[in-house]
């Protein structure tokens, strides 16, 4: 039987999102196209007598119970009331509260090990809906790639494209509450909303720079209007190279798309030189899955 287990756990971007409704409970119902990309974490699970133990690299994320990856541990101890404990080394990359879902990936990518290590032989579908308790980012996270999520992000429909994109992320030195974002959305004054049709059109076309002009976020407007610096930023990603500035889910990350490969290289360079040492700026590329066991 297995005793350890080490997993890379990949962050997301959103290509397109887009809030449709607000509902009673405070939820707002989506519709979005979730994207994996190859920037990742590194988690290892030892099992171990008792208890759940994290240890991380990070200073930035709790080691108790607020942390994700006990969460989902917890979850899966007291429902299938498991015997014996864990122990999980968590290794951060994907910067924290970003529009990156790092916190989701790390609490899917906990699930699935847990469930070989104890060899629950739990379904992708059971482990989405055992997700969906956690976060509404979890469920996409399970098996990631390009896919349509709508309900609260929760209901998913793989799309069966993967768009090769490079693109450069800019990592600004503050996070941003999801929770606050959705919250401060007007969802009756007139905004534009994105157009999913020729997002979903261009992506089974494969054609790139219609792909990269169909993104579109409307979270943005709210983000960008909260943080003066990000309109600044996304100006600054333009001059310096890319195609097309999208940002993150809620943000604060922008995204700086270009054409290639080569392209990516430079503008990364560039914004490197640029932007102060606080900034995380790293170039990066669209991937077709979400957890990857070693
Ligand atoms: C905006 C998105 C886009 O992928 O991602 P991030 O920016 O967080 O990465 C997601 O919708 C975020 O997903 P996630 O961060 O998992 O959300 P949760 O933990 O479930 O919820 C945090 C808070 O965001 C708000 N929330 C979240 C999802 C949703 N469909 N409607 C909401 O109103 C709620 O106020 C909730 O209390
Ligand atoms: N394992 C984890 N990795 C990252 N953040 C975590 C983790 N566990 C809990 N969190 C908390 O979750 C919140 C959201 O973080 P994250 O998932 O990185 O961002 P986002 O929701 O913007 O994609 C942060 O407040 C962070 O402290």
């Amino acid at each position: 039987m297995v005793q350890d287990l080490a997993l890379t756990t990949q962050a997301k971007i959103n290509l397109i999102l887009d809030v449709v409704n607000r509902r009673v409970d405070g939820y707002h119902e989506v519709e979005m196209i979730m994207q994996s990309i190859d920037l990742a974490d590194e988690l290892y699970f030892t099992k171990i007598e008792e208890g759940i133990i994290l240890e991380t690299d990070s200073t930035k994320i709790p080691t108790g119970p607020q942390n994700l990856v006990y969460k989902a541990a917890n979850l899966l101890f007291n429902k299938y009331n498991l015997a014996g404990g864990i122990k999980v080394k968590i290794s951060k990359t994907i910067p924290v509260a970003a529009g990156l879902a790092g916190g989701s990936t790390n609490a899917a990518a906990t699930l699935i090990a847990i469930n070989k290590l104890w060899e629950l032989n739990l379904t992708v579908h059971e482990l989405r809906s055992l997700g969906a308790e956690l976060g509404a980012d979890v469920p996409f996270c399970i098996k990631g790639g390009t896919v349509l999520a709508t309900g609260i992000g929760t209901e998913l429909e793989p799309l069966k494209v993967t768009p090769r994109l490079d693109l450069v992320l800019v990592n600004p030195p503050f996070s941003v509450s999801t929770a606050e974002i959705y919250q401060s959305l007007d969802l009756e004054t007139a905004i534009k909303h994105p157009n999913l049709d020729e997002m979903i059109q261009a992506l089974k076309e494969e054609k790139k720079l219609d792909i990269i002009f169909a993104m579109d976020n409307l979270l943005t407007h709210v983000t960008m209007n909260r943080y003066e610096e990000l309109k600044k930023l996304e100006n600054l990603i333009l001059e310096q190279g890319a195609k097309k500035v999208l940002m993150s889910g809620s943000g604060p990350t922008m995204l700086g798309f270009t054409m290639n490969k080569a392209a990516a290289e430079k503008l990364e360079a560039r914004l490197r030189a640029k932007l102060p040492k606080e900034y995380v700026v790293k170039r990066t590329k669209t991937t077709s899955q979400g957890i990857i066991i070693k």
